[in-house]
């Protein structure tokens, strides 16, 4: 596997790649602890690691606790101000922060950061259309803007920043809860990643879910383009989000499984690759997973 390895050490050397790491791929300490492990190896490998995180079931439990009920519109949490409360405490002080744990076993490398910091990420009321209607959901965002300063610091002084998925506002004064998918292909963007990485809890994009499960293993942006309204709301962030990469200068968006101890590595150091990869129009994506020759 090593030598193997070898062309695509050459080939992502000094290269971004922005990982999202979901919720529901987070409940489990050695899948945590292996995540860790392999965002250190990419960076000792010589890639520029930056990790966004959701926590939609830590949320979730937290808001129960709280007595406060969740629900979800157009895949988004309708988020009172009450909740945001909630939603900032555990992404920020809780699922990151143990993140940045874990990864600082391996060394001072990781830095929490949330996307208020610096103005990394701000965002405007996001009102989503639900049968054509726009719909009030609270204070989740849609990003209108991104400074990328920070993490570049932070990148080129050799840290891994760890993202939470919270905006401010530049009207007003409030801060916005904002997918973790969605600012995962944002800051991808932004940031001119060679490949944005979401990790899940399924094995990738499925064909015709939920009658069947047979993996979409490559797919150009066009093909991705008209699958879109047939998705499902967990997957639709995901995916919208690998559009908004691959066509604003990302060469590769990946949805792995992130059930998979190791996910990262396989996919990014072995031939195969593993779940679903998609690529700018342009490339064929029927060449991209042999030898992901296009990247
Ligand atoms: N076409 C599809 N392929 C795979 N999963 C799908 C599809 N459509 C909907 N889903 C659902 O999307 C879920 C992943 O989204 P989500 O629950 O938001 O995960 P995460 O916490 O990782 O962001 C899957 O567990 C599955 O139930
Ligand atoms: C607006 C919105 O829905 N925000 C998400 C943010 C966390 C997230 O996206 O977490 P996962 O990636 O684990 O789903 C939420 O409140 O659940």
């Amino acid at each position: 596997m090593l030598v193997e390895a070898l062309p695509w050490l050459t080939r992502h050397h000094g290269k971004t790649v922005v990982i999202k790491f979901g919720g529901n791929a987070m409940v489990d300490e050695e899948l945590k602890a292996a995540f860790a492990q392999d965002v250190v190896f990419l960076r000792h490998a010589g890639l520029k690691p930056v990790v966004v995180h959701g926590g939609g079931p830590q949320i979730s439990a937290q808001l129960e606790r709280h007595g406060l009920v969740s629900e979800f519109k157009a895949g988004l949490r309708v988020t009172t101000p009450e909740a945001m409360d909630v939603v900032r405490m555990v992404l920020a002080g809780q699922v990151q922060r143990e993140l940045v744990g874990l990864l600082n076993a391996h060394g001072p490398l990781a830095v929490g950061m949330t996307g208020e910091d610096a103005h990394t990420l701000t965002a405007t009321k996001h009102l989503p259309e639900i049968d054509g209607e726009r719909v009030d959901i609270g204070r989740v965002g849609e990003i209108s803007a991104i400074d990328t300063g920070a993490l570049q610091a932070l990148l080129d002084d050799g840290r891994i920043p760890v993202v939470s998925s919270i905006a401010r506002s530049a009207d007003d004064g409030h801060v916005y809860n904002v997918n973790a998918d969605t600012a995962a292909a944002a800051l991808a963007a932004a940031l001119g990643a060679e490949t944005l990485m979401v990790l899940t809890d399924v094995e990738g994009l499925y064909e015709d879910w939920p009658h069947s499960d047979e993996v979409i293993s490559r797919l150009t942006a066009s093909e991705l383009e008209r699958l879109l309204p047939e998705l499902a709301s967990g997957m639709v962030p995901k995916m919208e989000g690998c559009l908004h990469a691959v066509r604003n200068g990302v060469t590769t968006a990946r949805v792995i499984d992130g059930r998979v101890q190791h996910s990262i590595l396989l996919e990014i150091f072995t031939d195969e690759g593993i779940g679903t990869m998609v690529v700018p129009d342009g490339h064929d994506a029927h060449d991209a997973h042999e030898g992901k020759g296009a990247q």
